[in-house]
């Protein structure tokens, strides 16, 4: 009993108000676990001599959650290693979920491609449903009409390639703030908190093409940012609720009473932000501003409301998921590019080498144009997001029906993630894999297309593949290359004095992020930007 507390301690993750309610609870708890652990045997039983793939020893009630850890995509590759079949399928129990995990192409290619449609949907959780409205967003609702209308919304209006370079203009200007920040620093040697300045870059880009204005000319950048924090942690997923989501319904939702509460109060917060934005996009189109609905994207929403039955939670909701999914993203991408240049001096050199010689006499930046042919650039972002893919399991999928994979039962109902991470890092797919070569994606001085990121080669999967696959590719890549280009081609960069070593530790979320703020120290004797 005393280990199953500890253990159960363990899945509240460290939430302090979370540890405390689960001990309390613990009685009750498994006054309700135990039916459900008859009912999961006799259901095994049922299933008879149909095949499932490999799996650890489970532990009664938490099945194999004690396994997962911190860093549930380290933890999962580890467990494949040992206990995962040839295939690289591996059937867990997490508390009561059962979840497959897929660690290898042909296993990603099976649930990604070959059973694309049976795994088309996502999991559904307490906080999900309250914090995007239902959930009618586009990244975690239930496969379907509504979520395919959302898509192609998002898609069109806001990600298709003709629209992110009709964003050029912008991203020029916010990359010419940052950089001319950092010139400020550099005068005066001081250390640069790079993360604080490449994140709010990726939401003020986000929320120019989103709402038509960075919230930080409002002051509400700062707000705003404690939002997608909170609910980025409420939706990461490896908690109580989505271990035992029977219990969500189990008296009266009592043992989950408290995470309903967090994301309750959270959504009131978000609801007023929002709220805030529409009311003003309205106003702005009943005033007869914004007459060209494609100004930005909540215009878009408003003007197709009626044709298309959109609610105003659900524009809440797609709003949400391009704030949240479109700012850390990128953000991190960014980070993880100057820390591994930062120890991986002979890659920043080259690529400052390459940087600085393609820009034209007389000009003091690099805008969009000089981006054309740079390959490392896009070589050294390429293995960024190969060792680093901000969702290193992708995100959940379910299955919708019983499938048969590689010869081995699906059950409806199965949790799948997609070991991204494992797979870009398997020493049988990658040379070197553990180290950071962005020569890899170069062949005769081109970027080698024939290992790409944008779904059809398995074995890199860091923006998905099928139907769920991410439709922000080109958004977020225009982001990242232009601001990345621009702080090599401005500045040298150095460590603070007395660090020596990056650390590398990691946070797990939806989004992965490093633990320690990046700071760095930047010199330049180049004038500052003039866009
Ligand atoms: C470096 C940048 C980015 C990376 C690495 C990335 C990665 C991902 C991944 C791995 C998924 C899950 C795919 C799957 O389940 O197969 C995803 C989904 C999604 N991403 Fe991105 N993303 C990035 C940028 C963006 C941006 C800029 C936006 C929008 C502004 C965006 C919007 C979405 C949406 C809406 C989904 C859900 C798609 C669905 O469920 O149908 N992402 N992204």
């Amino acid at each position: 009993m005393a280990k199953v507390a500890v253990i159960l301690s363990q899945l509240a993750g460290d939430l302090p108000a979370a540890k405390e309610s689960l001990l309390l609870l613990l009685p009750l708890l498994l006054l309700f676990l135990l039916p459900l652990c008859f009912s999961i045997i006799r259901s095994g039983r049922r299933q008879g001599t149909k095949k499932l793939p490999p799996s650890p020893l489970a532990l009664p009630l938490i099945g194999h959650a004690h396994l997962v850890g911190a860093h549930p995509h380290v933890s999962l590759r580890r467990l494949a290693d040992r206990h995962g079949g040839e295939d690289g399928l591996m059937l867990l129990r997490l508390g009561v979920v059962p979840t497959l995990v897929a660690s290898s192409v042909r296993a990603a290619q099976a649930v990604l491609r070959t059973h694309d449609l049976s795994f088309a949907s996502r999991p559904q959780s307490i906080c999900g449903e309250v914090l995007l409205y239902g959930p009618s967003d586009i990244a975690i609702a239930p496969y379907g009409e509504r979520w395919r209308l959302a898509k192609k919304l998002a898609t069109t209006h806001l990600l298709s390639v003709r629209k992110v370079q009709s964003l050029r203009a912008a991203r020029e200007e916010e990359v010419a703030l940052v950089i001319n920040k950092i010139h400020g620093a550099a005068e005066t040697r001081d250390a640069v908190d790079m993360s604080e300045l490449l994140s709010k870059f990726t939401n003020d880009i986000v929320c120019r093409a989103v709402a038509g204005q960075s919230f930080r000319l409002k002051g509400r950048d700062r707000v705003f940012r404690e939002l997608i924090d909170e609910a980025l942690v409420l939706l990461s997923g490896f908690n109580l609720e989505n271990f035992y989501p029977g219990l969500a319904r189990a008296a009266g939702g009592l043992l989950t009473r408290s995470v309903r509460r967090k994301a309750e109060n959270l959504r009131v917060q978000w609801d007023r932000f929002l709220d805030k934005l529409i009311d003003e996009h309205a106003m702005e189109k009943a005033d007869g501003g914004g007459s060209d609905p494609e100004c930005d994207f909540i215009h878009v929403l408003l003007s197709v409301q009626e044709e298309y039955g959109l609610s105003r939670d659900s524009i809440k909701a797609i709003l949400v998921n391009m704030f949240a999914a479109g700012t850390d993203t990128a953000y991190q991408t960014l980070e993880f590019a100057m820390v591994e240049l930062m120890m991986h001096q002979k890659a920043m050199a080259k690529l400052q080498h390459e940087v600085r010689s393609r820009v034209p006499k007389g000009q003091n930046n690099i805008n969009e144009c000089s981006l054309i042919g740079m390959t490392y650039l896009k070589a050294v972002i390429k293995e960024t997001l190969r060792l680093h893919p901000p969702s290193p399991l992708l995100l959940p999928r379910v299955s919708l029906e019983d499938c048969d994979i590689e010869g081995f039962q699906v059950p409806v109902g199965t949790t799948v993630l997609v070991n991204a991470w494992a797979i870009g890092r398997d020493p049988k797919l990658w040379e070197a894999a553990e180290e950071f070569v962005p020569e890899r994606f170069i062949q005769n001085e081109e970027i080698n297309k024939g290992i790409d990121f944008r779904g059809m080669d398995f074995q890199f999967l860091a923006f998905g593949s099928g139907r769920r696959m991410c439709p922000g590719i080109n958004f977020g890549l225009a982001s990242i290359e232009i601001m990345l280009a621009n702080l090599v081609y401005h500045f040298d960069w150095e460590l603070p004095k007395g660090v020596d070593k990056i650390d590398m530790t990691e946070v797990f979320g939806l989004i992965v992020s490093r633990k320690e703020k990046l700071f760095l120290i930047p010199k330049t004797d180049m004038a500052p930007c003039a866009f």
